[in-house]
């Protein structure tokens, strides 16, 4: 508004100049000021730079130029003098194949050129493009008309970011430019860098812009409106749709604890949709009907139970699941992003949910069930069947210890037939039998040979020879604590087998845990399933070596 009074009062003046002017020639050209600095400011009082009529290949008509050709004039010596005064560069690379620019002219045709600038974002109303055949045919070029000082309207800026998206996409280098680079194509150029990089802030993408361009910025109204367009549901790129199915009750109630800080975290980068389970509807369900939808990610929200569930239905599919740690061991997160999961989990999964990377893992079938960690016979199923919900809710990780001192000290032996992948049958007596495909060094009784790799082909089965004593088992127990922290063993009393399948017979009946859920059945028969999820982790976990990019 500002400038519109100044362009009126400009206008005034020149009337003012018309009418007491004594000479013909001095009262028309005054006039003609006047004419052209009222237009201007009638578009700047509605903000509209459509007034010069500029076309979509960049060209002004030339009844319009010539309408306007005294204020063109003085803003060309303007620019020109205030150019010249800044000693900035034309044109400045802000990050790799995006460039910064003011007005381009064909003076500038090398320097396109040598930086293979094929895209020319061009947010000027009041100037002619360059004759752009100049380079060549293969340039692709858009003009947002935005008056000087002021900003595109939210629509026109979205058309402007997604523009240069689609063409760095296409691999072409952009260039965003305006008369001087200083002020409406840092405005588009920050909300592009806003929406590609949606955790950083608007002083944060200003700062990197004018690390390289000195005299960027954005003034007050500039500055407030683009605050106010970042926080547009509809602001960013085409956002990748995904699915978070939650479990309210795990880990005592964490979901709805923690809710609208993961929400907060994650709506900048997907277009969530949101299920919750109850008593009657289960995961499997929820994300059986996820699937059919077939979003990019699928996040499981919950303790392994629901983890697994929901990878159940998205095994050997494309779709990624993702991970929010919620339940009250969250052993998978713990095996696979490492112990820092444990440390700061809800930060660190929004972290790999936005920005990590993409990995297969393998997994494993037990009795027409999926497993993703471990299937457990012994002290680790009678330690689940001792944590119960109410023990869970009651003492958190507490119950699984204490259901774990328990299954020890009543160390009771089991007599299981096993037949390890094509063998033949062999019968072992044993307090606890351990398959894993994933653990965390925290499952001792999975350390047979130290933690077992998510991503071998191979199932680790380990077995502790059954001992009279309870200080036996403190000994075997000792030994996988060893083995699962210094990823060695040591070979002495606990047995530890790499298999593709294993079969187990029980006496009477198997009682297993498939993932900290109980099952019990004659037996089971397991196999390995390589390479057969898509789970995001850390960018820079050592699982991520064959990534892609979330
Ligand atoms: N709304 C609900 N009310 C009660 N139980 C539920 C509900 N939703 C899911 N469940 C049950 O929760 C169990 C899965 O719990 P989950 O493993 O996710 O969490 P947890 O038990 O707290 O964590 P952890 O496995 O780490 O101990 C399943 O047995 C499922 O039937």
């Amino acid at each position: 508004m500002k400038v519109a009074h100044y362009y009126f009062n400009g206008c005034l003046l020149a009337l003012a100049l018309a009418i007491i002017s004594p000479w013909t020639i001095i009262s028309l050209l005054a006039l003609w000021t006047a004419i052209a600095l009222g237009l201007v400011a009638f578009a700047y009082y509605k903000n509209n730079g459509m007034i010069f009529r500029k076309r979509q290949g960049g060209r002004i008509p030339h009844l319009v130029r010539v309408l306007f050709w005294p204020f063109m004039f003085g803003v060309q010596i303007y620019n020109r003098i205030v150019q010249v005064r800044s000693g900035d560069p034309v044109i400045q690379e802000i990050e790799p194949g995006l460039y910064l620019a003011s007005r381009l002219t064909p003076m500038d045709v090398d320097v396109l050129n040598h930086n293979k600038i094929r895209a020319i974002f061009d947010a000027t109303a009041e100037f002619d493009s360059f004759n752009l055949s100049l380079l060549g045919k293969d340039i692709e070029y858009l003009n947002i008309p935005v008056l000087d000082h002021s900003y595109p309207d939210f629509d026109s800026l979205m058309q402007s970011i997604r523009w240069i998206d689609s063409q760095r996409r296409n691999g072409r280098n952009v260039v965003v430019h305006c008369a001087l680079g200083r002020g409406r194509s840092v405005f588009v150029m920050a909300a592009y860098l806003l929406a590609e990089s949606p955790h950083k802030s608007l002083d944060e993408v200003m700062a990197q812009i004018q690390s390289i361009r000195l005299h960027a910025r954005l003034n007050q109204r500039q500055y407030q409106a683009l605050s106010e367009y970042v926080k547009h549901s509809e602001f960013g790129f085409a956002k990748p749709p995904a699915w978070i199915i939650a479990n309210p009750v795990s880990g005592g109630g964490k979901w709805p604890e923690n809710k609208a800080q993961i929400l907060e975290a994650l709506a900048p980068y997907y277009r969530l949709t949101i299920k919750e389970t109850t008593e009657s509807v289960s995961a499997e369900s929820l994300a059986k009907q996820a699937k059919k939808k077939q979003p990019k990610l699928i996040i499981a929200a919950g303790g392994d139970g629901t983890l697994n569930a929901v990878a159940s239905q998205i095994v050997g599919s494309d779709i990624q699941m993702g991970i929010l740690p919620l339940g009250t061991a969250n052993s998978l997160a713990h095996a696979l992003w490492g112990v820092k999961s444990k440390l700061v989990p809800i930060p660190l999964a929004c972290e790999v949910l936005t920005q990590g990377a993409a990995v297969k893992i393998d997994t494993a079938q037990c009795n027409e069930r999926l497993a993703l960690m471990v299937v457990a016979v012994g002290f680790e199923q009678q330690m689940i069947e001792f944590a119960n919900r109410d023990e869970k809710n009651d003492q958190g990780q507490g119950a699984y210890l204490r259901g774990f001192f328990n299954a020890v000290s009543n160390n009771q032996a089991l007599s299981l037939t096993v037949k390890f992948d094509g063998e033949s049958e062999q019968t072992l007596q044993t307090g606890s039998l351990v398959i894993a495909n994933a653990a965390p060094f925290s499952t001792l009784l999975a350390q047979g040979k130290g933690q077992p790799d998510a991503q071998d082909g191979q199932l680790d089965v380990t077995w502790l020879p059954s001992g009279e004593k309870v200080s036996d088992q403190v000994w075997s127990l000792t030994e996988l604590l060893f083995n699962g922290l210094t990823q060695r063993s040591i070979d002495d009393v606990v047995e530890h087998r790499h298999v593709t399948t294993i079969e187990i017979q029980g006496q009477q009946g198997l009682k297993y845990a498939i993932d900290g859920e109980l099952f019990e059945d004659d037996g089971l028969k397991m196999q390995v399933k390589p390479n057969s999820l898509w789970v995001l982790v850390p960018a820079d976990s050592t699982l991520a070596n064959t990534q892609s990019e979330v």
